[in-house]
């Protein structure tokens, strides 16, 4: 496959409510968006997931921006075939920024499969032609906030339910809910909050029968997670410690996790996530697809995936109307908790024009 180009397309999509978690509140997002154009004559699409701060993670979108400028779209014009495959090599060279290089990698695999007519569900090894939706709750201003929010998301059908926390928010709103909505799937995510020192505070969760706890310590301390999990009985999940299969095989190996929340952008891609996926599952690990905020071209692959064997929890696949009043995309709508695999070839779907055209802050065209 040749690809004569990529435009790089930057789109500002508000949040329908503000999305509070322990780093920080967001209100709207900045996206970047990567466009593959082949001779063969079909077109890929890869979405940054990189938020506009690096509190998340070390990467940010300006920063994404310039990474694909620089090194990954001429590492790929380079190549005698833009194979998404072919490009982890010398992806791989680059260090870190793993959230561009996904954007850039799926917009090859997308282009490759919509050549190939072959849905990315297909390619990935989907089983299922539906996935079971959870749905991710912010840190509100008051227990009742919460409630209603959460009463609400369950009238929408959602299957799961997850709290973020941090500490002074965690065990009375987790209390709340398990009271008011009785045995609801129920888990929750700290984004790295907490301390090992917080064991035993956290510990207090245990009566609540957690599916798991996400992330509660900082992304490089596997061992405290270790640690903590000889001393709490709610599963601990890692989110932002997994940056790869290895790094997967080596949490499980230490028993730093029971979960897995794999997210492509935070791995390098859809192939990586799928290496992910496979590890935990020679392991006997369950995972779960997180979200990142994405529009319906990010949701699209990311509800593909879900539908992997090992995908045997409810992940962060809400319908696009839990974030954007209007998506860029034709909108994922949830039906009886579930939301449809894409069956089209590629990542199965396409972004409205006119929607994308309104949205567009900025776009530019990097070619050989
Ligand atoms: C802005 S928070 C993004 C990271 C967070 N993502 C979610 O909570 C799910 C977001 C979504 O539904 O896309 C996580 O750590 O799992
Ligand atoms: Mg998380």
């Amino acid at each position: 496959m040749k690809v004569t180009g990529f435009e790089l397309r930057r789109i500002a999509m508000p949040l329908v409510s503000p999305f509070r978690t322990s780093f920080g509140v967001e209100r709207d997002r900045d996206v970047l968006l990567v466009r593959a154009v082949t001779e063969e004559g079909a077109e890929g699409w890869g979405e940054c997931v990189a938020m506009s701060a690096p509190l998340y993670s070390s990467e940010y979108v300006d920063a994404a921006a310039e990474v694909v400028r620089r090194y990954l779209v001429p590492a790929v014009l380079s190549l005698p075939d833009a194979d998404p495959y072919q490009a982890e090599v010398p992806f791989a060279k680059i260090k870190g920024h793993p959230m561009a290089k996904a954007a850039v990698q799926t917009a090859l695999l997308d282009a490759r499969l919509r050549l190939a007519g072959m849905p990315l569900a297909a390619h990935l090894g989907a089983v299922r032609d539906r996935v079971p939706a959870g749905v991710s709750v912010g840190i509100m201003d008051s227990i009742p906030e919460l409630l209603e929010a959460v009463e609400g998301y369950l009238a929408e059908g959602y299957l799961r339910i997850k709290l973020k926390i941090q500490p002074g928010w965690d065990v009375a709103p987790v209390q709340a809910v398990r009271e008011r909505f009785g045995d609801i799937l129920l888990q929750v995510d700290a984004n790295t909050a907490y301390t090992l020192a917080d064991a035993r505070h956290l510990a207090k969760l245990d009566p609540f029968d957690l599916l798991l706890m996400e992330q509660p310590l900082p992304e490089d301390d596997i061992r405290g997670h270790a640690e903590l999990a000889r001393q709490v009985r709610t599963p601990i999940c890692l989110d932002e410690s997994i940056t790869s299969a290895r790094a997967a095989a080596d949490a499980i190996a230490l028993g730093a996790t029971s979960v897995v929340n794999i997210k492509p952008g935070r791995v390098g891609g859809y192939l990586e996530a799928r290496r992910v996926h496979d590890v935990c599952a020679a392991n006997g690990v369950p995972v779960w697809v997180g979200g990142m905020l994405e529009t319906g071209l990010g949701r699209a692959a990311n509800v593909a995936l879900a539908a992997l064997p090992g995908c045997v929890l409810p992940g962060d696949t809400s319908a696009s109307d839990r974030y954007f009043s209007r998506d860029i995309t034709a909108p994922f709508v949830l039906a009886d908790g579930h939301l449809p695999v894409p069956t089209a070839p590629g990542i199965g779907v396409d972004p409205d024009p006119a929607t994308l055209t309104e949205v567009t802050t900025a776009t530019e065209w990097l070619a050989r």
